[in-house]
């Protein structure tokens, strides 16, 4: 008997059909209360999940005794609760390495977008308003050889310090819970405490996961130190900036731009004043998002269940005491 598995997530015919080969798949569209309470069969029965961006915690577990692995269609897990599954021996595998580039690509993107004012200038051809020879109104401010401060200089922080070193000659500088070799060998890059890093960059990009820790690592506090002419850009998670501290700086003028991939609520609210202001360039959480890459995250995240269901996990493990 083929074991039962969750997916709550859509996936390409093939990747289903690779699924299929090795469990009894239920498919769902979400892990809702409703959901889990309509299906409860399904879950009761469950060895293994699939998915992205729903919240995994013990009140879901509970309906789920026979869980051995989840596998999330993302690198980020704090939607899981990875203590109550390391409790119950739950594999969590994810998908690191196969989306680094492309979301060192959208972070580079964001960065150009807000120095350049490349969508507010965009939106004023559309509405008529290019009439004649630009003036200062429209211009932006140079991205090269500014020094760019990456905080969280982990797989996607090291591809951006080279896209920003190489392409574009900054200076680096950066922080993270421990220093990078590979990152001061090759792209110059400059460790330092968080001030310094807040008050000596002209861009400070956030590629840190979401944890108690960095959870509103940025707040009012933290924005005022940072140059009036800076720009901050987070492709990280919503929660590692208090929103409501980075309105009030941007209304006041404490920093120049922000460039943001992700937000403390998901999707944004249509009436958040971030939506207002021309100085920020608001993308819906789109890091990953590519045909290709999405693509072989799904891919990435079959393997990892199939890996993790029979006993076959070399790589990918958030917790792989579990394992042992
Ligand atoms: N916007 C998107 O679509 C998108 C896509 C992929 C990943 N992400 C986010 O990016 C995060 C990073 O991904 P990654 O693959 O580079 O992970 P990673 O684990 O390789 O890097 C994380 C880095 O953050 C540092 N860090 C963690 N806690 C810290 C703290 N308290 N203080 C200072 N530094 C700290 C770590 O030392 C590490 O250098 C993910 O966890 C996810 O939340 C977002
Ligand atoms: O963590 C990730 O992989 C992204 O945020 C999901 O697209």
């Amino acid at each position: 008997m083929k074991p039962s598995v969750i997916l709550y997530k859509k996936l390409p015919d093939d990747l289903l059909t690779r699924l299929e080969s090795h469990f009894n798949v239920t498919q769902l569209s979400d892990l809702s209360p409703e959901t889990v309470k309509q299906n409860a069969e399904a879950f009761a029965n469950a060895q293994g999940i699939l998915g992205s961006s729903e919240k995994v915690d013990e009140a879901l577990l509970e309906h789920a005794p026979k869980l051995r692995a989840a596998s999330t269609v993302s690198v980020g897990y704090d939607n899981f609760d990875v203590d109550a599954l390391t409790a119950r021996g739950i594999a969590l595998m994810h998908t690191p390495t196969v989306l680094t580039e492309t979301v060192a690509d959208t972070m580079m993107t964001l960065v150009l977008a807000t120095a350049r004012r490349a969508v507010e200038g965009a939106e004023r051809v559309k509405a008529g308003e290019w009439k004649g020879s630009i003036g200062p109104d429209w211009f932006g401010i140079d991205v090269h050889h500014k020094t760019l401060g990456i905080l969280g200089m982990g797989r996607i922080g090291l591809a951006l310090a080279q896209r920003a070193h190489f392409g574009f000659s900054m200076p680096i500088l950066y922080n993270a819970r421990r220093h990078h070799k590979e990152a001061e060998e090759r792209f110059d890059a400059r460790y330092c405490d968080l001030d310094t890093l807040l008050a000596e960059s002209d861009f400070v990009c956030i590629s840190l996961p979401l944890t108690e820790e960095t959870h509103h690592m940025i707040g009012a506090e933290q924005l005022a130190k940072m140059k009036p002419s800076a720009i901050l850009i987070n492709a990280g998670r919503g929660p590692v900036i208090d929103e409501k501290a980075l309105i009030q700086a941007l209304q006041a003028g404490t920093i120049h731009a922000a460039g943001l991939d992700v937000f403390e609520q998901e999707p944004l609210p249509v009436d958040s004043p971030l939506l207002e202001m021309p100085n920020v360039v608001a993308l819906p959480h789109i890091g990953s998002a590519t045909h290709e890459t999405r693509y072989n995250m799904a891919a990435c995240a079959v393997d990892n269940l199939i890996a993790a269901l029979t006993g076959d996990v070399k790589e990918n493990c958030v917790n792989p005491q579990v394992l042992k």
